[in-house]
């Protein structure tokens, strides 16, 4: 397929927030991957210029059939790049325009006052220029461990380092080094812009590349193996994999997601990950029935649902407007979304936990969607997730902190929101969990009982804590919540 098609098409899965840009590429079959790469990494770099300059010139009315996405690429091409090496009809359109696209750019050079192009990307006066992430890679323990990983690496020639002891350790990582995550279990570090996408352990579901605040919401519900659990707003499913995970395969998983092209992606991520005890549906988890007797075990819910991407850093200049923020009306559109869904999914009646996240960096998105639920629902309340965790919820209200946040400067990750909401406990909610304990769960008490040396959150598993505290490994020691 032609060059610019397939970079638009990567450039839209990415706005649809389907992966991050280099999976994408790589997932795309194109013979030349360096080339497309570089050609959708600066298209996204130059995104807001692009775009001011096909609208000033009225570039997608004169032209119909020219969508904004494809338009990005070619007048990249054209303005900035190497110039037009392919596209056949959509050549010939942009050369019917260039020479009023590149007026255009002229004048804004002008209007900026820079002569080089590249400088109409400096950014504002005390604007904070987020620094490179280091590279998460999340252990898939459905098929392998930690120890495993760590010796696979270290005989490719990379240094272990042993766990963190603090993030500033992660931001010195260079070179061939990786060390152990400090927060969160089965998390390797390694410096940024480490490229594992032909590593064998990826592409045999091993390893996950997934951000350290993506791995926050299912380590935080943590599910006890054997249970249910919906993932509402599913796909791609890194974070479906995540429970499987730490589900051991054993229970269910109710994964739903609107988008069909987003839930085949997610079939072939779970199939490579050895995720079995999923069932997928193509559904508006909104018109999901909470009182259909099929949920009636469910437990736990995870919703990540739509958002407007503004904490992802390799998208943060194709996702908001020219001022760097996102416009009021598409942020109230989606907090009204996100507080519709999240007070559908506390209506389940056998849920107990709930894990809301996002990957904005918005008040109106995070914050202010746990405020609105809590005030309308008042059979929840939130959990102190993870006390460890340095940065915390915006305090504008009460107990805003509970909620964690995250974001390049202060935790070396992409932006990102977490909220745990926990059932108030009174004696019929208890009756109920007690009925619905599955076939799953009971055959698997023993199971139970280890993973609750980690997780402080149910009573009875709260009893048995003291007994095997010797036997804990330090990162089992981590403490996901309290209630306060
Ligand atoms: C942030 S993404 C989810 C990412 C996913 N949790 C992961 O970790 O890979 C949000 C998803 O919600 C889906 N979505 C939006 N509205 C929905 C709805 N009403 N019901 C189900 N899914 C929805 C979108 O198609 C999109 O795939």
């Amino acid at each position: 397929m032609a060059l610019y098609q397939v970079a638009a098409g990567i450039l839209e899965r990415a706005q649809r927030k389907e992966g991050a840009v280099k999976g994408l590429v790589y997932e795309s079959g194109y013979k030349n991957i360096k080339q497309l790469y570089a050609l959708v990494c600066e298209t996204l770099r130059y995104s807001s210029i692009l775009e001011g300059i096909i609208n000033r010139t009225n570039l997608l009315r004169e032209e119909k059939k020219l969508k904004m996405n494809v338009a990005k690429v070619l007048v990249y091409d054209i303005l900035i790049g190497k110039g037009l090496k392919c596209g056949g009809v959509w050549k010939m359109i942009a050369r019917k325009h260039q020479a009023r696209l590149q007026a255009d750019l002229a004048r804004l050079k002008v209007k900026k006052k820079v002569s080089r192009t590249e400088d109409l990307l400096v950014p504002s006066e005390g604007a904070v220029k987020a620094p490179a992430l280091p590279r998460y890679i999340r252990v898939n323990t459905l098929k392998t461990n930690a120890e495993n990983v760590i010796d696979y690496f270290k005989r490719q020639g990379y240094a272990y380092l042993g766990r963190a002891s603090s993030l500033q350790e992660l931001g010195r990582l260079s070179g061939k080094q990786f060390l152990m995550d400090l927060h969160l279990p089965d998390i390797l570090v390694f410096p940024p812009r480490t490229d594992f996408h032909k590593n064998y352990l990826y592409t045999a579901g091993h390893i996950i590349l997934q951000d350290k605040a993506s791995s926050l919401p299912a380590f935080l519900l943590d599910p006890t193996s054997g249970s249910h659990v919906i993932d509402a707003c599913a796909a791609p499913g890194n974070k479906t994999s995540h429970l499987a995970a730490l589900l051991k395969n054993k229970g269910k998983i109710f994964a739903f997601d609107m988008d069909t092209k987003r839930l085949a992606t997610m079939g072939t991520l779970l199939l490579r990950a050895g995720v079995t005890c999923h069932q997928l549906a193509n559904e508006d988890f909104l018109k999901v029935e909470p009182s259909d007797p099929k949920y009636s075990c469910v437990q736990h819910i995870l919703l990540d649902p739509s958002c407007s991407g503004s904490g992802i850093v390799d998208r943060l200049n194709d996702l908001t407007d020219d001022d760097g923020s996102s416009s009021a009306e598409r942020l109230q559109a989606l907090a009204s979304f996100q507080r519709k869904v999240l007070s559908h999914a506390l209506r389940f009646p056998a849920v107990e936990h709930l894990v809301y996240s996002t990957c904005s960096v918005h008040q109106e998105e995070n914050e202010d969607v746990v405020r609105h639920t809590l005030l309308e629902n008042n059979a929840f309340r939130l959990v102190n997730a993870l006390p460890s965790w340095p940065q915390r919820g915006l305090p504008v209200f009460p107990r805003a902190k509970c909620c964690l946040r995250a974001s390049p400067t202060e935790t070396l990750t992409n932006g990102f929101f977490v909220a745990l909401f926990e059932r108030k406990k009174g004696g019929e909610e208890l009756l109920a969990q007690v009925s619905c304990k599955t076939a799953e769960q009971s055959d698997n008490n023993d199971e139970h009982v280890e993973k609750a040396e980690g997780n402080p959150l149910s009573v009875t598993k709260k009893k048995k804590k003291k007994k095997k505290k010797s036997q804990q490994a330090p990162l089992e020691k981590i403490q996901k919540s309290e209630t306060v």
